[in-house]
């Protein structure tokens, strides 16, 4: 006896799509195959609609507690269920206090078992102020261990010296977990700015000047020497640059346990395209030319980048409405958007289905430990988006389901489009006019801990 029996969807599966039924029990997929009997307790009708692992957003920022004001892990959770997500792994900032030892791992652990929609992992900081904090952030199940080489932005979450780095890599190699860098370099970001901001430089080119490529280009090969002399596994997030995915690409090929991702944001805008729409743009590392962009597009599809994460970080509206442009929040409201990018723009590239649960689900849930998510495949959970391929749809605001109703992606055309999110075997999320009412109570999130690396990923 199944509790749901799944019929006829074209399945996202590693080796390409397969029609089929799935059969699913206590949560988990548990048969796979072109016809299957029953009996099942429910059963749902696929045949048309592509389904996809959820997608595991291992880079968010739903800033609760302490800034739900910004986003919250209800409003952020929805959003991202909506948007074909079921996994989310939510940075240490800017929640607040932020996550940087066991007492504030515990209080966002028991605030996201109240709250999330989602299943979620949760990540510690890494600053100068808790070196001696680490064991027990891993000790409480954190995913990783996130630093900013850069000003964070926030007073609270400070950046480490090379120092300070150099020591948090040997130790989380130790405690087996990853090191997340933003890497920027603080003293080139700083310089820069302080200099055009003395020249009296408030607009978006300006800011756009005091974070040159050449500022991720060096804090990026600074961290993989770090890494590489440590033996420390390194996740570079928000890569912007080609440049920046080439040096990492070539570390890891001579064996540096690095991963690299980028965001959808730098596939889809460029510095113009900040200049022309503000603060709803403005994020760090900055947008780059077009050229860049599809620099990444290649670095993609040449399987060169490994995850995509939406680095949601919004914020209120009067923290966006600045006229000096430095000092407005830097961090894009697109946590419901990131499949819909790939479904729309990599696709047009080129970009098979398989490659894209890939980049969205499979690798990041391998990478981080989160076993059992990231496939469709028996074993698995199931965690499920089904979507309607060939439906194009304009994104407006009523759309969103995040705190904020902004975003950069209202207006464009979308193709491909969320119909149903499953978690556990559970309708999470089900499209239709009154969406916004199809969320159950309580919210079923669950706290996922990574699983300790398998042999063949742990460096020598
Ligand atoms: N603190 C925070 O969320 N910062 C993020 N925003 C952004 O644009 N880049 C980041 O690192
Ligand atoms: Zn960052
Ligand atoms: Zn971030």
């Amino acid at each position: 006896m199944y509790d749901l029996l799944i019929r006829g969807g074209s399945l996202v599966r590693e080796d390409g799509i397969e029609t089929a039924d799935l059969g699913i029990a206590e949560g988990r997929i548990v048969d796979l195959a072109p016809e299957l009997d029953g009996p099942a307790r429910e059963e749902l009708d696929a045949r048309g609609l592509h389904v996809f692992p959820g997608a595991v957003d291992i880079h968010v920022h739903f800033n609760e507690p302490g800034r739900t004001e910004w986003e919250g892990l209800s409003t952020g959770s929805r959003a991202l269920i909506a948007g074909g997500g079921t996994t989310f792994a939510d940075m240490p900032l800017n929640s607040t206090p932020p996550v940087l030892d066991r007492a504030t791992f515990e209080a966002k652990r028991q605030a996201a078992e109240r709250g999330s929609h989602a299943d979620f992992a949760l990540w510690g900081g890494l600053t100068p102020r808790n070196m001696d904090r680490l064991p027990e952030l891993a000790g409480a199940g954190a995913v990783g261990f996130k630093a900013f080489m850069s000003h964070s932005g926030l007073e609270e979450f400070e950046s480490p010296d090379d120092y300070t780095l150099y020591e948090g890599m040997r130790l989380a190699r130790e405690l087996g977990l990853i090191v997340a860098l933003h890497a920027e370099s603080n003293s080139i970001t700083q310089g820069l700015s302080a200099r055009i901001r003395s020249e009296g430089g408030r607009s978006v080119r300006d800011y756009l000047r005091s974070r040159p490529a050449i500022a991720e280009v060096e804090a990026v090969s600074r961290a993989l020497l770090l890494a590489e002399e440590t033996g420390a596994r390194l996740h570079l997030v928000h890569l912007s640059t080609g440049r920046a995915v080439t040096l990492a690409a070539e570390a890891k090929a001579r064996g540096v346990d690095v991963s690299l991702e980028t965001c959808p944001h730098y596939l889809c805008f460029t510095g113009e395209d900040m200049e022309r729409l503000g603060a709803v743009l403005k994020c760090a590392p900055p947008l780059r030319d077009a050229g860049e962009v599809e620099a990444l597009w290649t670095a993609i599809r040449e399987g060169r980048i490994d995850t995509i994460g939406s680095d949601h970080s919004p914020s209120t509206l009067d923290l966006k409405e600045r006229a000096d442009f430095f000092e407005v929040w830097g961090g894009i409201g697109g946590v419901q958007s990131t499949l819909g990018v790939l479904l729309t723009e990599g696709r047009a590239r080129g970009l098979t289905l398989p490659h894209i649960a890939r980049l969205l689900a499979r690798t990041p849930a391998e990478r981080f430990g989160l076993t059992g998510k990231g496939r469709v495949e028996p074993g698995f959970d199931a965690d499920l988006v089904l979507v309607d391929l060939d439906a194009e749809w304009v994104h407006t605001a009523e759309d969103l389901h995040t705190r904020w109703k902004y975003s950069p992606y209202l207006g464009r055309t979308f193709r491909g489009r969320v119909r149903r999110t499953l978690l556990r075997g559970q309708t999470v999320y089900a499209d239709g006019p009154h969406s916004g009412g199809t969320f159950p109570t309580p919210p079923q999130g669950r706290f996922l801990r990574p699983a300790a690396p398998t042999p063949q990923e742990v460096t020598p």
